[in-house]
């Protein structure tokens, strides 16, 4: 049990983490060169999308973040707890929706980043990233007895491929970012490759092996594999530091870009593997 804090100590805590999620959220956008996603170079497989776009959107959701940390500070997982984070982000997407002029941009970040947030806030004692991960999936393991009935895009690519997509992956704890992700941050910083480079190499870790919705809905089975062998051979060519992983890395992407694909979900967990990484040297901690 964390001790006690003065309630004007844990605004500020709580603060700070929605700062931090929406920071995190700016450091994926602008990440270059990301293959089909927008970045500082364009927007990759995206017509609806831009970098401004994107940006205006993540400013759009340190409101809802902030709520989430409140909701969830110092509380145990409970189906209250769930149905209260629930409520919140859908009002979040609803505010994302009217800074994108109706455009989906972090549908999925808002859920995954959602949820982290308020698993650091539910214990801001213990913010190790498998710490975090494990309140993450309680919460999300909890049923939303208000989540309106009507199935969406992601939930119906799950049904047709058989995979757990965003929901899944929240429910087994983020096992691409603990396992794949993060191990892939810290070996490419380890090797000196630079803080692009590493966090383009966490990328691909993801999207080496991720089940993503996105390119499920866009590629169906065939565009899935293209990207998940695709992104392998970039690391098994040595990474995006080296000249052959760069090279494989450009294929890759004009491959993506010829078949409109975008790897949106693994986007997401990598803003939401940066938030992990940073988590533990928050101020105050
Ligand atoms: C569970 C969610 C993501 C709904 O997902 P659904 O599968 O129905 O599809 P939807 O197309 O809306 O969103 C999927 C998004 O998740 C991302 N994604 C896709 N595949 C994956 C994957 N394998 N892993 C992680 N994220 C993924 C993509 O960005 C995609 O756009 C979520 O939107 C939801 O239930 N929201 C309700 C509000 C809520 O409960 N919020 C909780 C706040 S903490
Ligand atoms: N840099 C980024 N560029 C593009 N998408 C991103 C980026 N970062 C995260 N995403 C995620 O990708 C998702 C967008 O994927 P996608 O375009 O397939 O969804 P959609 O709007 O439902 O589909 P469509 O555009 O085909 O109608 C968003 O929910 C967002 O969470």
């Amino acid at each position: 049990m964390q001790p006690a804090l003065a309630p004007d100590q844990a605004g500020q805590l709580a603060s700070q983490l929605a700062a931090l999620a929406c920071q995190c959220l700016l450091d994926e956008a602008r990440l270059a060169p990301k293959p089909g996603l927008v970045d500082s170079r364009g927007s990759g497989a995206h017509q609806d999308l831009t970098l401004a776009l994107m940006c205006r959107s993540a400013r759009a959701l340190q409101l809802a973040f902030l709520a989430m940390a409140r909701a969830a500070w110092q509380q145990q997982a409970s189906t209250t707890l769930r149905e209260q984070l629930g409520s919140l982000g859908r009002a979040g997407e609803q505010a994302m929706l009217q800074a994108s002029g109706g455009v989906n941009t972090h549908r999925g970040a808002i859920w995954a980043i959602g949820l982290l947030v308020a698993a650091a806030a539910m214990d801001s004692s213990q913010l190790q990233a498998s710490a975090v991960c494990q309140r993450a999936a309680a919460l999300a393991q909890l049923p939303d007895r208000l989540l309106p009935a009507q199935p969406r895009k992601g939930e119906l690519a799950c049904q047709r491929y058989g995979v757990g997509g965003a929901r899944g992956e929240a429910q087994q704890g983020f096992p691409h970012i603990t396992r794949l992700a993060l191990p892939a941050l810290q070996a490419s910083r380890a090797r000196g490759d630079g803080e692009v480079n590493a966090r383009l190499n966490a990328l691909l870790a993801i999207m080496s092996r991720l089940d993503d919705t996105c390119l499920l809905s866009r590629g169906g089975m065939p565009g899935l594999t293209l990207v998940q062998s695709g992104a392998q051979a970039v690391l098994a060519a040595g990474g995006v530091a080296t000249l052959p992983g760069r090279r494989q890395l450009y294929q890759l992407e004009q491959d993506m870009l010829a078949q409109r694909l975008s790897p949106g979900g693994a986007a997401d967990l990598l803003a939401a593997t940066l938030l992990l990484d940073r988590l533990p040297g928050m101020a105050g901690n």
